[in-house]
């Protein structure tokens, strides 16, 4: 298959939304594990997760304060106060031993489970005291300051459903709901393999060499959204060494990550070697700038699906590759109901020219005063730089063949 130039006609080139779509078909939902709930985060679940327990577990105060019967105080005024004798305290974390007698009040505090008889809590700011009376001035609603047993929610009621990558906050409503384990979607597997002669893997590089960006960026990227650091190795742009290197870390994955060799020059291996190891290639060439030569193949090993993407060397194809096709992937891989890349809705600040391929723009974000985004593009944008991303919030999506002016619609994706 022939490479379009950028002047030229792309009919060749796989739109991005064909390229994200074919990933919903081609990838394989991976098998179900049970995990203590400790090490469910970022993971997805694989079933739908219940509470083991009634929230709130028992009728509890909501105050610090005085618990007591709403009608011993059915008649307080300010002119005629009800006095009750304190009886009792009641402290978080111990269950009360006996009921509360009529006519008297407990010191309570919040959390503290309500003895029975108390229907109610007079909050501290409220009452006043004359040694172990507690003095009030007015009637309260039944209830008042009490937090019901359930009114949250009932056992066995559904909290979580599967398809949900589990975040801090998810966790914590299962872990207060007695979730001790879960189902959750197994790890992916992703090894990254990172080519070019040119790529220096310590030190200073020759002189006509590049520091490492890729590398560090696919490390970085991973562990920012909750995977293992991947193994990660350097592999020199020699076809022997190169079929040595993937054949191992497909064999070792349920994705395998390359960076460079994919394009159309005489040392561009990725796609020969990966035919060679018995690799279908799904597809090559992506309608998208940066990213154009990005490839997608898949091999059966039995009943295991290994993953191969290629993504194109220059480090701002990469960014792209991972933040849409990797996490896109991913998404399938680990059942998201709602698969990655998350669009959201926001306007351009600045009219943008049209390009024969689809646009991913590293542009900076603002919320106006109406809450709208608007989205005003950055300089520096080829894909062989990356020093726009100390001011880039955001990666805009524009529509190929179509200019867009000032206060156009976009699709973008937070950085
Ligand atoms: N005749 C054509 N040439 C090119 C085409 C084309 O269609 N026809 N496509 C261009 C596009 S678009 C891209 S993108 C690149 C992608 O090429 P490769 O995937 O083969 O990547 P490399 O050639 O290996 O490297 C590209 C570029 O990136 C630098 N690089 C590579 N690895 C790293 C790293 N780990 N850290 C920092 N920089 C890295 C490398 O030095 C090159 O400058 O092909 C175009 N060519
Ligand atoms: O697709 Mo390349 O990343 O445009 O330079």
């Amino acid at each position: 298959m022939a490479a379009a130039d950028d002047c030229g006609h792309h009919g060749r080139l796989l739109p991005l939304d064909d390229a994200l779509a074919s990933y919903g078909r081609e990838v394989r939902v991976l098998a179900t594990e049970t995990v203590a709930l400790t090490q469910a985060l970022h993971r997805v679940l694989a079933e739908p997760v219940t509470a083991a327990v009634d929230l709130p577990m028992f009728t509890q105060s909501a105050v610090d304060g005085y618990a007591l019967r709403a009608a011993d105080l059915a008649a307080a005024t300010d002119a005629a106060p009800q006095r009750l004798p304190l009886s009792g305290e009641v402290r978080a974390g111990v269950a009360p031993t006996a009921a509360l007698p009529a006519g008297q009040t407990w010191r309570i505090f919040t959390g503290g489970r309500l003895p029975d008889g108390a229907d109610t809590v007079a909050r501290q700011e409220i009452v006043e005291r004359d040694g172990d009376i507690a003095i009030l001035r007015d009637a309260l609603p039944c209830g008042t300051d009490v937090r019901d047993r359930g009114e949250e929610l009932r056992a066995g009621s559904t909290l979580a459903t599967p398809g949900q990558r589990v975040h801090s906050g998810l966790l914590a409503a299962l872990a207060m709901a007695g979730v001790a384990s879960v189902a959750v979607r197994r790890a992916p597997r992703i090894r990254v393999l990172v080519t070019g002669d040119e790529v220096a893997t310590s030190g200073a590089p020759g002189e006509a060499g590049v520091f490492d960006a890729n590398g560090p960026l696919t490390r970085a990227w991973f562990s920012e959204h909750g995977y293992a650091a991947p193994r990660i190795d350097y592999v020199v742009d020699d076809r022997a060494a190169l079929e040595a290197a993937m054949r191992d870390a497909l064999a070792d994955s349920d994705l395998l990550l390359t960076t460079g060799g994919v394009s159309v020059g005489d040392h561009d291996l990725i796609r020969p070697v990966a035919t060679d190891l018995g690799v279908r290639e799904v597809f090559w060439q992506v309608a998208q700038k940066p990213g154009k030569p990005l490839y997608f193949g898949v091999r059966d090993d039995g009943a295991q699906r290994r993953l191969l993407i290629g993504l194109p060397g220059n480090p701002g194809a990469v960014l792209m590759g991972l933040h849409l096709h990797v996490a896109a992937i991913l998404s399938q891989l680990q059942g998201e109901a709602e698969p990655a890349p998350h669009w959201r809705d926001g306007r351009l600040a600045a009219a943008v020219r049209a390009d024969a391929r689809e646009q991913l723009l590293r542009m900076t974000l603002r919320i106006d005063s109406d809450g709208q985004v608007w989205l005003e593009r950055l300089g520096r944008q080829a894909s062989h730089m990356l020093s726009n991303l100390s001011a880039a919030t955001a990666l805009v999506r524009i529509p190929a063949g179509t200019a867009l002016d000032t206060g156009a619609h976009v699709r973008w994706l937070g950085l």
